[in-house]
Parts: C-alpha cells; sequence; structure tokens
C-alpha cells in the first residue's frame, strides 16, 4: 500500500467498484472496505434473492402448468437451495478483492475514518492521504426501537436462514419484504406482514400493487394494515408480537422498514461533510460541500431510487469526473424500479398516477395481456400493461407492467425510452417470435 493516492473510496459495493473500475489507468486508488467486498447486492440483497427466486419461479410455473401438461407441484427444499444460494455468495468477497488487486486497484479491509479532508487514519493507526475521496458506504436496515427489539433479524438473516421457520412475520410491506414474504410463502412458511398503512410500494401503480397485494392474500399470505409493531417478547415456542391492534405469535420477525445511509463512522465532523437524516448531501455533480469528496450510491441524500444500476452508474460518472472526461451535471437515463416475484410490478418513467392527472399533457393505453399468447402460453392470469405517451409528440414516456415475467418488456420499453424510439422504428424491427419481445410490436 502507498501512503498517498490520487483517489480514496469507502465502500467496495457496486457504487465504490464502479468507479474504482472507472478510474483504472488515469489514477492511483485505494479502496476500503470495512465488511464484505462487493456489498450489499451481492452479499445480502439482489443476487442471493434472486438465486432463492430461482426455485420459488420454477415451483410457481409448475403450479400453473397442473392439469395443462404437470402433475404435482414440487416441494421447496430450503437446505438445498441455501447451499445453492450460498455456492454463489461466498465467493463473492474473495472474487471481488481478487478482481479488485488484478485491476491495479489496492484495497484494505477494516475501519477507517476522516483525520482531515484528504487524511484517512486505518485501523491500524497508519494514515493514508488522497486528493480525492469518494464515499460509497451504502445503506443498511433501519432498526424498530421498541420493546424485544434484539428478538427481530433484517433481510440478511432471512437470506441466509438455515431452516425456514414455520412462521414468519415480516414488518414493513416495502420492496424488502413483498419480496422476501413471497419466498417464504412459496417455500412453505406461514406468512403474516405487519404494516403501518394500507398503502404499500407507493412508487408504483396502485392498481397493481392492489392484484399483487390480492394474489399474496390469495397464496395465503396474511397483512396486517394500518397497524404499528410496538413490542417484540419471546414465549416458550417463539415470538408474542404486540401491535397497537392486536398481539400476534410468530417464530421469526423480519423488521424491513427502511434503511440507514452508512455515514456515521467515518467521522464526516473532521472533514466537515454535511449530511441529513436521510444521508450525504451532494450536489448535481455528486460532489458534497467539501470540494474534493464525492458521495455514490445509496448513501446519498437523493430522491432517485436507491438500486445497484442506479449506483453503478453513479460509480462510472463520478470516474469520469475526476479524470476530467466530463464537466457536465449528472445525467440519469430513464430508471426502471421492480418487485421481483411470481408476480412482477414493474415502473419506468412518467407514473401512472401522474398521466391520469394530467390528461392535456399524457395519454394512457391501458393492456390487458392475459389472453395474449405469450402470457396464456405459461397460464399468467393476471398479465397488464399501460403505455403513457406524450399527447403532443406521441413518445413513449412511462410504462407499468404486472406479469409473473414482468421484467422483460420493462426493460424492453427502457429502451425504447431511453433510445426515444418511434413507433414506426420498432415496427421496422424483427424479433425472435413468439417471445415477450415481439409482443413490443402490439403494445406501441
Ligand atoms: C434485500 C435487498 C434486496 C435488494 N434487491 C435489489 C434488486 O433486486 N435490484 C436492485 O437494483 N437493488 C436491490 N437492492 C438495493 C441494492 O442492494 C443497493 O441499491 C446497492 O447495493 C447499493 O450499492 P452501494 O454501492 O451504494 O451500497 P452497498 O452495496 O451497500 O455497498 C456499500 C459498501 O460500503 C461498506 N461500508 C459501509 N460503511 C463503511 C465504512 N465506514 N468504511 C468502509 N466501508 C464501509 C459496506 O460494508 C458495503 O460493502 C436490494 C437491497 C436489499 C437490502
Ligand atoms: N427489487 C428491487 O429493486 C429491490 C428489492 C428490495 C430492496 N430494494 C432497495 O432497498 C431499499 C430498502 O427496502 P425496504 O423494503 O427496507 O424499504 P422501503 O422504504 O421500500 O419500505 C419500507 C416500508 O416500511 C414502511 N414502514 C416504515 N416504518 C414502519 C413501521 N414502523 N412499521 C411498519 N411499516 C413501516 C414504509 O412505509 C415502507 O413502505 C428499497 O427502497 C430499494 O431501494 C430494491
Amino acid at each position: 500500500m502507498k501512503t498517498h493516492y490520487d483517489v480514496i473510496i469507502f465502500g467496495a459495493g457496486p457504487a465504490g467498484t464502479a468507479a474504482a473500475y472507472g478510474l483504472v489507468g488515469s489514477k492511483s486508488v485505494l479502496v476500503i472496505e470495512n465488511d464484505l467486498f462487493g456489498g450489499t447486492c451481492p452479499n445480502r440483497g439482489c443476487d442471493p434473492k434472486k438465486m432463492l427466486y430461482s426455485a420459488v419461479e420454477a415451483k410457481d410455473r409448475v403450479a400453473r402448468m397442473q392439469e395443462s401438461g404437470l402433475k404435482d407441484v414440487p416441494t421447496i427444499d430450503w437446505k438445498q437451495l441455501m447451499a445453492f444460494k450460498r455456492g454463489y455468495t461466498s465467493q463473492i468477497p474473495s472474487g471481488t478483492k481478487k478482481g479488485l488487486s488484478g485491476a491495479g486497484i489496492d484495497t484494505y479491509h477494516g475501519q477507517a475514518a476522516f483525520l482531515d479532508q484528504h487524511r484517512i487514519q486505518l485501523g491500524d493507526q497508519t494514515t493514508v492521504s488522497a486528493d480525492e475521496v469518494i464515499l460509497a458506504t451504502g445503506r443498511r436496515p433501519r432498526l424498530l426501537d421498541i420493546p424485544g427489539k434484539s428478538f427481530l433479524k433484517t433481510s440478511a438473516d432471512f437470506l441466509d436462514l438455515d431452516a425456514l421457520p414455520k412462521h414468519i412475520t415480516f414488518v414493513g410491506a416495502g420492496l424488502v419484504s413483498m419480496e422476501l414474504a413471497n419466498i417464504a410463502n412459496k417455500a412453505g412458511s406461514d406468512v403474516d406482514i405487519i404494516h403501518h398503512n394500507d398503502q404499500p410500494l407507493k412508487a408504483f401503480p396502485q392498481p397493481f400493487v392492489a392484484q399483487l397485494v390480492q394474489d399474496m392474500i390469495d397464496d395465503g399470505i396474511t397483512f396486517h394494515f394500518n397497524q404499528n409493531l410496538k413490542a417484540v417478547s419471546k414465549n416458550e415456542t417463539g415470538y408474542t408480537l404486540t401491535t397497537d391492534l392486536e398481539t400476534l405469535a410468530s417464530d421469526y420477525v423480519v423488521e424491513a422498514v427502511g434503511r440507514s445511509a452508512n455515514s456515521d463512522q467515518l467521522q464526516l465532523e473532521n472533514c466537515g461533510v454535511k449530511t441529513s437524516s436521510r444521508g450525504v448531501l451532494v450536489d448535481d455533480h455528486l460532489r458534497t460541500n467539501v470540494s474534493t469528496i464525492y458521495a455514490i450510491g445509496d448513501v446519498i441524500d437523493k430522491a432517485k431510487p436507491k438500486l445497484t444500476p442506479v449506483a453503478s452508474f453513479e460509480g462510472r460518472y463520478v470516474a469520469e469526473l475526476l479524470m476530467k472526461k466530463t464537466t457536465a451535471p449528472i445525467q440519469y437515463p430513464v430508471i426502471p424500479q421492480i418487485l421481483f416475484g411470481t408476480t412482477e410490478v414493474g415502473q419506468v418513467g412518467v407514473g401512472y398516477q401522474e398521466a391520469l392527472s394530467k390528461p392535456e399533457k399524457y395519454h394512457v393505453s391501458a393492456f390487458d395481456l392475459t389472453h395474449w399468447y405469450t402470457y396464456n402460453r405459461i397460464k399468467d392470469d393476471v398479465a397488464k400493461a399501460m403505455v403513457i405517451r406524450d399527447a403532443n409528440t406521441k413518445q413513449i414516456v412511462g410504462f407499468d407492467v404486472l406479469s409473473s415475467i414482468g421484467e422483460h418488456l420493462l426493460n424492453a420499453f427502457s429502451l425504447v425510452m431511453n433510445l426515444k424510439l418511434s413507433n414506426e422504428q420498432i415496427q421496422d424491427m424483427i424479433f425472435a417470435y413468439p417471445s415477450v419481445s415481439s409482443d413490443l410490436q402490439y403494445l406501441v
């Protein structure tokens, strides 16, 4: 390790590693990680969740095809599924570190904190300095401050469970809970969800969310809306949960009520970087109030969705900025958001609610896809989509989808919107047929 670097990056998640790789060849870089190299997404977020979904989706597809060529719905062997997941996640920290080192990026594993704007003290008491510093330390689960809080588990615990509890309760009906509750239910647990209002997933089209909630209820999940968890206590067999309306029993309780920025262990007071209760404050160049310190990814106080591809996009942007390849403010492409599951809800661009409230500006076309060949073939009985156009230019500016395979159309529409493809340009293309993508020509 050197004693001085061009750039020091705190955090080796999708944001920090994207910035580090972007700087390779132009700048000397040190990446400091105090936990798992690779960060939340591949270790305890998106990727392990979708490994578990491999079995859940396969089971769901088989269940849909009963009396249409398949007999008997398989059960999920949680132990084997977890071993499959761990086969992937166990390689991530060492693989990420090796990848960084192989690219000529120095790494440090351990705690570190600012001494001043340019100097950082490492856990072993050595001091390193840098011309510029990037904060990419992400978020961690926000913990409820209630009696019995030590009994509560997080999404990271759930994603690494050795055995599946008989009864699981999730607190908060956000993205994390809804996705993990569906996995737990399909894998064989009884599942309850406690939510403090009756409008989960506000960023998504509400008619589609209502259908998702109904599907989850039909699958046996119980929602407890408009109530707050007040206390947890241990009983002989599990836990007693007390809300302001009722008492529930459960074997395992996962709290997923949002995530807090990891900005509190960096001793930012020593360098003067300002934060809000929602994260590190940055300008439109992702620069903090200290001109040599930047912040990227989930740790920022931002209105943009806190997602892996957004974090990497910001990492690549700041790398370009530091290499003086750009001086422009960050300009985000459209950002697709999706709730994964056996019913997926996805949204990109102008929201459905906003479009409906401004009929002079937007046209909304609603499609029931259930009887379309693509969805009929897999017996997807709730497939729907909405295409939102600018009323004047007719350009597609928004898209919403509800389907067990919604992610494919969502990405196709993101491409259409980013490239501003016209209806005519799409009709002039040839797609592999029959497929999700070939339906694009019927939807535009
Ligand atoms: C259960 C779950 C499922 C998710 N699913 C999806 C999904 O399907 N799709 C999607 O796009 N996004 C998903 N996300 C969100 C996604 O994981 C994050 O948006 C993404 O990881 C953010 O990247 P990041 O680099 O900003 O932060 P992180 O990935 O959190 O990385 C930050 C890194 O900084 C380290 N760090 C923290 N403090 C310090 C410190 N003081 N010093 C040094 N290092 C530090 C952390 O250990 C971590 O490794 C999910 C999140 C969760 C929790
Ligand atoms: N598919 C994906 O892209 C995906 C999946 C999972 C997570 N993520 C990312 O991770 C982030 C964190 O997810 P999350 O689900 O923890 O947060 P979230 O903000 O999406 O949802 C938390 C929910 O808990 C509710 N809540 C807050 N306090 C509560 C309380 N005391 N009792 C009951 N409910 C309460 C909130 O109203 C909110 O609906 C997401 O915002 C997203 O950026 C993305």
